[in-house]
């Protein structure tokens, strides 16, 4: 009988959503050596007022030792959770963070906010992803936002680096796939290369958040509760839009493309215009090359929805979600307005596709 008590009639479904708490998770990346564990060495130390779970990865064979003494100043790897005197919680992890956060659950309510590391040469989409597969996880946590460090110094060359066909350069891509940007070592450029490297990572992410550091000492408040993936809401979105310039088309490069189409489109064709960008990858630009998706974002008007419908992508996943705000209430005429970040992108062709999804 005891069973009973449990069951979920008996508590209103609104009453449990409003009550669970999700934690959120930001997502810290950067190259090789860019300066991301420093900077979660000093979030860990200074004093706050929140209480932080870090998820240090600790790939890179060579620095591994160094980082762990500068965190748990026993000189020792661990890797299980160690309580720091701020009240954050600590934990370097060997392979991916999934198992760490999985453990860390079991620590519930002892830390409000969750930070993991990626390692320099990740994909931070992938890891960004499993948010959204694991569905369990997905109960628990949110992503919160994406925060890319780069090295002021190597920037430029490591985003610039030719890859061999076919692939991405993966500094590029931490760049696309970022809500703020920190460009640390400042230190070590002059202003002249600094200049060149903002306008670098502006170039390939016309949103992006840049803050400028040096031992990527940030005011925390800029990088923590960002709502990246949930309350990107219809004006901060049109915001966007307009103040963000127009970048030119350049082959072989990642870039942002937005376009703004009035009308509505049934969620069918809106479902068939994105699976054909992000999974059948059959949309070619004017040179033939198939137009490759990084991070996807929109405020969509479905037809026969009342409710504005925010889109959210990062590579092959992608997500639809009713917003609260109904187009009526809004002084917005409906409209869709979309992102994207990608490479071999062509906005003529992509605002004709969707115009031609919407009258289908
Ligand atoms: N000059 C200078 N050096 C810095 C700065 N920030 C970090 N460093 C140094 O850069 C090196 C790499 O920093 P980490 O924080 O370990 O970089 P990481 O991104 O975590 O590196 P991986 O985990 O190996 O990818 C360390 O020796 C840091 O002391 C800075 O602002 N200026
Ligand atoms: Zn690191």
């Amino acid at each position: 009988m005891e069973d009973e008590e449990d069951c979920p009639e008996l508590v209103p479904i609104t009453d449990i959503t409003q009550d669970e708490k999700k934690i959120p998770v930001t997502i810290i990346t950067g190259y090789l050596g860019a300066g991301k564990t420093t900077l979660l060495n000093y979030i860990l130390t200074e004093q706050h007022n929140k209480r932080i779970a870090v998820i240090i990865n600790e790939f890179g064979e060579g620095s591994a030792v160094e980082k762990s003494l500068a965190i748990s100043q026993a000189g020792e790897l661990y890797e299980e959770w160690l309580e720091l005197r701020n009240g954050c919680l600590c934990c370097s992890v060997k392979d991916n963070g999934l198992k760490a956060i999985e453990n860390l659950m079991q620590k519930k309510g002892k830390f409000d906010y969750i930070l993991l590391e990626t390692t320099g040469l990740a994909d931070p989409g992938a890891v960004a992803s499993m948010f959204w597969v694991d569905a369990e996880l997905g109960s628990d946590i949110y992503l919160d936002g994406i925060v890319s460090v780069v090295d002021a110094k190597y920037a430029l060359q490591h985003i610039q680096e030719e890859k061999p066909e076919g692939l991405i350069n993966e500094a590029a891509r931490q760049v696309a796939l970022a809500d703020v940007l920190i460009i640390n070592k400042t230190d070590l450029v002059s202003e002249e290369k600094l200049d060149a490297v903002r306008s670098a990572v502006s170039f390939i992410n016309g949103f992006v958040k840049i803050l400028e550091t040096q031992r990527s000492r940030v005011d925390l408040m800029d990088i923590l509760d960002l709502h990246a993936f949930d309350s990107l809401s219809g004006r901060s979105l049109q915001d966007k839009l307009v103040t963000s310039t127009g970048h030119p088309h350049l082959d072989k490069s990642i870039v942002t493309v937005t376009f703004e189409v009035p009308g509505s489109i049934s969620e069918e064709n809106l479902n068939l215009f994105i699976q054909n960008l992000l999974w059948e990858k059959n949309v070619i630009n004017m040179t033939g090359n198939a137009m490759e998706v990084i991070r996807l974002k929109g405020l969509v008007s479905v037809t026969d929805k009342p409710q504005q419908v925010i889109l959210q992508g990062v590579h092959e996943l992608y997500d639809l979600e009713e917003t609260q705000i109904s187009w009526q209430d809004s002084n917005d005429s409906r409209v869709n307005r979309m992102v994207f970040i990608g490479r071999h992108l062509d906005k003529k062709i992509l605002v004709q596709l969707f115009r031609s999804a919407m009258k289908s």
